[in-house]
């Protein structure tokens, strides 16, 4: 399990028994832990977790999403028609999926939708951006830094990836004192706590 910082690591900590390690802000940070704890140990599952912006009205602040695509939201160019994935550029990829029966059993058990999760190395701050990345990505629940980063080690290692993220803030506009990260750490402790069985039971399998 891989969180970006100590606070995050600490609320999952406390409702999961597995490793759980802070592996640093944003996706370069996470594809560097990540594979580097998976060199050093075999794990059957990466799942990366921590706080998130949402989407309004879909991910209000408090609630907890999984994700059923983990997509690299900011990987392309920028062209005069608007945003181009690298895969249209003809290189690498920019969405990895989770197991489905896993991402199904973690939302009935924890009662967390399920959607697209997008990675970005910068954090939105316009109302406009953020409808931008929902035009994009219709089915986005959240953004987060580290995702996308986490799945791409993963994948290397031939290891599956979930994604599951608190809602600390809307996406839109810069809004600091809006920030409710004591309530996010709390959901995702509360998350990993009915989600742990469905984990435990799925390694058996
Ligand atoms: O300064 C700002 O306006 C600002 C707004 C939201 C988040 C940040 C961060 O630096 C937090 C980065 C950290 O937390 C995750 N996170 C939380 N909310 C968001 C978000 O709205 N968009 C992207 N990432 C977010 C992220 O995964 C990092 O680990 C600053």
């Amino acid at each position: 399990m891989a969180t970006a910082v100590p606070a995050e690591r600490d609320a999952v900590a406390r409702a999961f028994p597995g490793d759980v390690l802070a592996v640093g802000v944003g996706p370069a940070r996470a594809a560097a832990g990540t594979a580097t704890a998976l060199a050093q140990a075999p794990y059957d599952l990466v799942i990366s977790a921590g706080i998130a912006g949402g989407f309004a009205p879909y991910a209000p602040v408090g609630s907890l999403v999984v994700a059923d695509e983990i997509t690299a939201a900011d990987l392309g160019a920028e062209t005069p028609d608007g945003f181009v994935p690298v895969t249209e550029l003809g290189f690498g990829t920019v969405t990895h999926r989770p197991p489905a029966d896993l991402v199904r059993e973690i939302a009935t058990a924890t009662g967390a939708p399920a959607g697209a999760v997008l990675t970005v190395s910068t954090v939105t701050g316009t109302a406009t951006r953020a409808a931008a990345l929902r035009e994009r990505h219709p089915t986005a629940l959240a953004e987060a830094m580290e995702g996308f980063g986490a799945a791409e080690a993963a994948a290397a290692h031939g290891v599956p990836v979930l994604e599951i993220r608190a809602v600390s803030n809307p996406v839109g506009p810069r809004d600091r004192a809006s920030w409710r990260i004591a309530d996010a750490l709390a959901a995702l402790t509360e998350g990993f706590g009915k989600l742990t069985p469905v984990l435990e039971s799925w390694k058996s399998v």
